[in-house]
Parts: C-alpha cells; structure tokens; sequence
C-alpha cells in the first residue's frame, strides 16, 4: 500500500472489491434500518432490553477483526476507488443515507434521497447541518470533474428558504465558474415544490494537489 495525500493504493482485486460489497453493503442498509428502528420503536423497554444484548452480540462479531482506523479513500490500479466510510455516500457507513450521485457529465451532478426520522431537526424538517452535509459533499464532486482531480471545501455558503420536509427530495449541483485552483460550485436541494436550500462554495484544488 501507498499513500498520495491521504488517498491509498490499496491493490484489492475488482472481484474481491465485489464479494466485500455484496456482503457489507447489504449489512449497512440493515444497520440504517436499525437506526430508524431504534428512533421510532414503541416495544416495552424490557424488550428494548432484550434488542440490545443482540445489538451488543452483532457488533462483538463484527470487532473480531478491525482496520485500526476510519476506512479511508483507498484506489487501485484497475481504475476502482472507494470510499466506504464516507459520511454521505459510504456505502458501508450506516451514518451515510448514502447518496447515489449522477454525474451527468464533468461539472455537472444530481442526486434523489429519502431522508427518514434519523436526519430530522426542526419537527417534520431535515437538521440544517444535514442539509449542509449532503450539500457539501454533492459539491465537492462536482468541483472534481468527474474525479479528475482532488478538490476541498473552501468557503461554503447556504441559504435556507424554507423547511426541507422529511422524505423524498432531489439535489442539484454544477460548476458555475474557475479561476486558477478555485472553482465555485452552486447547488441546491429540495421538494417537489423546489429548492428548499441554495448554496454556493469555493473549492480548491489544494497546492499539493498540482
Ligand atoms: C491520486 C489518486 C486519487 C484517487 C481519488 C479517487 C477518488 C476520489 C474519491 C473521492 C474524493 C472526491 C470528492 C470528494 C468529495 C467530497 C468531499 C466533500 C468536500 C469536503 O468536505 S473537503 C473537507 C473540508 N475541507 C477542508 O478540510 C479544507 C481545509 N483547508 C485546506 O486543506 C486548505 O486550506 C485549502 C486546500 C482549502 C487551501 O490550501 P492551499 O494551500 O492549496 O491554498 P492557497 O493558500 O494556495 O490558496 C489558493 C487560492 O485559494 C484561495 N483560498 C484558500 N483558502 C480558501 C478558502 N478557505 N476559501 C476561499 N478561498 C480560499 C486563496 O485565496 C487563493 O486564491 P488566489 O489564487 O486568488 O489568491
């Protein structure tokens, strides 16, 4: 394995890279499944209880063999990269809704998701910072052109026009100008009824990155 700015070589066959998936990204979305069961369950808190011992069984299985840090954004030389533990679109991350972004071509991405009970802040309504979240990384995709290049958030703007209610919203994002290692990104998400959250960031390609 090496190392290219965090990002990781990481010579893992295609094939091998599929039967990981195919087994943790199945476990993920029942992870994510627990989490919403957790939020919204109304079982007595003796089978609350009960719940728990397995929980604690699961996640004692699962240590048994650990990375011994975050999962990282690794890439091999067959042209695949990953990046499990991300916290918007790791597949592996329960945390992650995860969002499945289309590019539709260099600079220009959207997205649907379905936000549940676990991202809710104002009653009904996604937290702002969830908003953000999810913004910022449909953003600095975007700003990467099709990942020809590495780009980081840095200044992010949003404005809140209304509520983004719970359920199914769509994000837009695309390049609106560059000048030198600076590339300014607009976006937005929202409802059927339109945006909910317009946002606007300076991304950089940062001087190592050249
Ligand atoms: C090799 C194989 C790779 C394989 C990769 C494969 C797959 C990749 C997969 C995934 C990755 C792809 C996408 C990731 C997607 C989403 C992630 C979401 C985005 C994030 O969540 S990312 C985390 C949050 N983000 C940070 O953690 C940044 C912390 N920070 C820094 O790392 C530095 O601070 C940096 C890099 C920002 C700048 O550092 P630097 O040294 O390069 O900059 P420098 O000073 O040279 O400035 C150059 C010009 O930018 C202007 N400028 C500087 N800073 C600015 C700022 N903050 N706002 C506005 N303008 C700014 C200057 O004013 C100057 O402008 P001018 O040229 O006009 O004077």
């Amino acid at each position: 394995m090496s190392e290219f700015g965090g990002f990781i070589q990481d010579e893992v066959a295609n094939d091998e890279l599929d039967r990981i998936e195919a087994a943790y990204g199945p476990l993920a979305a029942a992870v994510r499944e627990l989490v919403d069961a957790t939020i919204r369950s109304t079982v007595p808190p003796e089978e609350a209880a009960l719940a728990l011992a397995e929980v604690e069984a699961v996640v004692k299985r699962l240590r048994a063999q650990q990375m011994p840090g975050p999962a990282g954004v690794r890439f091999n030389s067959e042209g695949r990269a990953w990046n499990w533990g991300n916290a918007v679109v790791g597949l592996r991350n329960a945390i992650a809704p995860p969002l499945e972004i289309v590019h539709v071509r260099s600079g220009l991405a959207h997205a649907n998701v379905d936000l549940g009970a676990a991202y809710e802040g104002p009653p009904g309504l996604v937290h702002g910072g969830a908003t953000a979240l999810l913004l910022d990384h449909i953003m600095g995709e975007t700003a990467a052109a099709a990942f020809t290049r590495v780009t980081f958030t840095g200044t992010l703007t949003m404005v809140y026009r209304r509520g983004t209610p719970l359920g199914p919203l769509r994000l837009d994002a695309r390049i609106d100008r560059e000048e030198g290692r600076k590339v300014w990104v607009v976006a937005s998400i929202g409802d059927e009824e339109g945006p909910t959250v317009e946002a606007e960031g300076i991304f950089i390609i940062p001087r190592w990155a050249t």
